[in-house]
């Protein structure tokens, strides 16, 4: 267990791809600042005695008012499409890399600002973050994280008096994120647009030795590696249609090489289930709605795919085919872990052919009647495989009960075909059907007391979010739909 700073075991491997990557930057320091929340799990995670999180020295070093020692703090360049369209430079505007960290296992660690001031690459922008979307970045990567699904992650977060400018005056706020790596699909993209093409294998070799040395022995290494990030970004996305979770802004700036959840800004997990909800106000055409994540997934890996075609083969038409044969791997991935996902949520222990047919008639009746999304499935549970109307409070939730109950005689059906015992079942759906996702007022109460510098509700809702799939007595309104005075909470992109 490491008990002092002094003595990060710090790795910075990154530094070794030489400066055509990132720009040495050192953060800006801060006014005041208070620790908001700390992530002793994660610290132990990473091998950090968690005592450490609250020493004034950790404080100053993660609001980025004393050099990490060992570290050697950069940002890092990368390009993207935006909404569909090319941005040729973006880079870490306000994320700066203190360092990497190589715990125990051999693992490496970025230890990454956000939020902690101005870099080369921050265009007309501050480099700052606020307080509302730190705290909604903090909180969602621990309840991804709890629900099973690859995400980025937070150690620290950090509030100040600095003033910050956006709709109104704000503070400013910044996170330690931790993550394997942030890398994304923008940074091959950075070089490919720029003609740069020397630039990808270095960056390419770099990922497998790093994150995937089990590739690293293969004579298309490159090939492999592109299908494995194909075949992880597809579960990925049918992870987050399982419970709901709507990314908001899905650029390719945004995609992470490993696969992980990256960049919580107008995020949301759905309350009513509408399928085409747009959770980022400002995505006026929709472009991220909820039921295009898995086709905007597909678009994203060809604009990888386009940008590393030079890595496939020297014959251009023949790296075109192999791009093309790659970006079939992500349909199978995202269907078979679709309806893998679903019938686990449904409690079918077999995969059958009419499968499709009861699933889908679930979702269409929550989209019509904009029943909740979670509870509507963690209520599933309680339906029994035999006798009428044996719904329990499912029923309560839904809206077209006529509709309701052909669909629940066809599941029943199902459900005795496979001799199921119910009780069993719902326990295995009790563990994959969560009772406590990050909803938008949650989140939101959470951020207006962090504003007034409480952080007793951070530290309560992660309880819950750790946990998402036990029911805790007493925590029920964190189970229940918004209020309706909470219902219309909208989402910027200003953060
Ligand atoms: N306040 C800011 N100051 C400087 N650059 C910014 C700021 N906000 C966003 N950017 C930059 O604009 C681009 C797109 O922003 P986006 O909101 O996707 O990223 P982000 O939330 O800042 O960071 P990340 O993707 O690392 O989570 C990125 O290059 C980002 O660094």
């Amino acid at each position: 267990m490491i008990s002092s700073l002094q003595q990060l075991p710090l790795d910075n491997r990154l530094l070794t791809l030489g400066e055509a990557y990132y720009s040495r930057v050192a953060p800006t320091p801060l006014r005041e600042p208070r620790l908001l929340h700390a992530n002793a799990e994660l610290a132990a995670q990473l091998g950090l005695d968690p005592a450490l999180l609250h020493t004034p020295e950790f404080l100053e070093i993660f609001a980025g008012n004393q050099a990490l020692p060992g570290g050697e703090p950069i940002a890092t360049l990368y390009a993207g499409h935006q909404f569909g369209n090319f941005v040729p430079q973006l880079g870490d505007g306000r994320a700066i890399l203190l360092g990497q960290l190589r715990d125990a296992a051999g693992q490496l660690w970025d230890l990454q600002l956000k939020g902690a001031g101005p870099t080369p690459y921050s265009r007309f922008a501050d480099g700052r973050a606020v307080i509302r979307s730190s705290v909604r970045e903090y909180l969602a990567g621990e309840a991804l994280h709890h629900l099973g699904i690859p995400s980025t992650r937070s150690l620290s977060l950090i509030s100040a008096r600095d003033p910050v400018r956006r709709e109104s005056i704000e503070h400013a706020a910044v996170i330690c994120r931790v993550a394997p790596t942030h890398l994304r699909f923008g940074h091959f993209e950075v070089f490919y647009y720029r003609r740069q093409h020397e630039q990808l294998a270095p960056l390419a070799d770099y990922i497998i030795a790093q994150h995937y040395p089990e590739l690293w022995e293969r004579d298309a290494r490159h090939r492999d590696w592109l299908r494995e990030v194909i075949g992880r970004t597809a579960a990925l996305i049918a992870q987050w249609q399982g419970v709901g979770f709507c990314h908001g802004v899905m650029n390719t700036d945004n995609m992470s090489i490993l696969g992980l959840t990256l960049d919580y800004g107008p995020y949301g997990f759905i309350d009513a289930f509408d399928a085409h909800h747009i959770c980022n106000h400002s995505d006026d055409h929709g472009r991220y709605a909820f039921s295009r994540q898995p086709e905007i997934g597909y678009w994203n890996c060809s604009r990888l795919l386009q940008a590393t075609l030079p890595l496939l083969d020297a014959q251009p038409e023949r790296a075109v085919e192999i791009a093309q044969e790659l970006l079939q791997h992500y349909a199978a991935v995202y269907e078979q872990r679709m309806n893998a996902i679903w019938r686990a949520k449904l409690g079918l222990a077999e995969a059958r052919e009419q499968d499709a047919e009861l699933i889908d008639g679930f979702l269409l009746m929550l989209h019509a009647g904009r029943a909740d999304f979670t509870r509507s499935f963690r209520l599933l549970a309680g339906v029994r495989c035999a006798g009428e109307g044996e719904a329990g409070p499912l029923r309560e939730e839904m809206r077209d009960l006529a509709r309701f109950d052909a669909w629940l005689a066809g599941y029943q059906a199902r459900l005795r075909s496979e001799d199921s015992d119910d009780a069993a079942r719902a326990l295995r759906m009790n563990a994959v059907n969560p009772c406590y996702v990050l909803r938008n007022h949650l989140a939101q109460r959470a951020i207006e007391a962090a504003e007034r510098g409480e952080s007793g509700e951070i530290e309560r809702l992660l309880e819950l979010l750790r946990k998402p799939c036990e029911e805790r007595p007493g925590f029920e309104a964190y189970a229940a739909e918004p209020p309706p005075e909470a219902q219309q909470i909208s989402v910027s992109c200003s953060s």
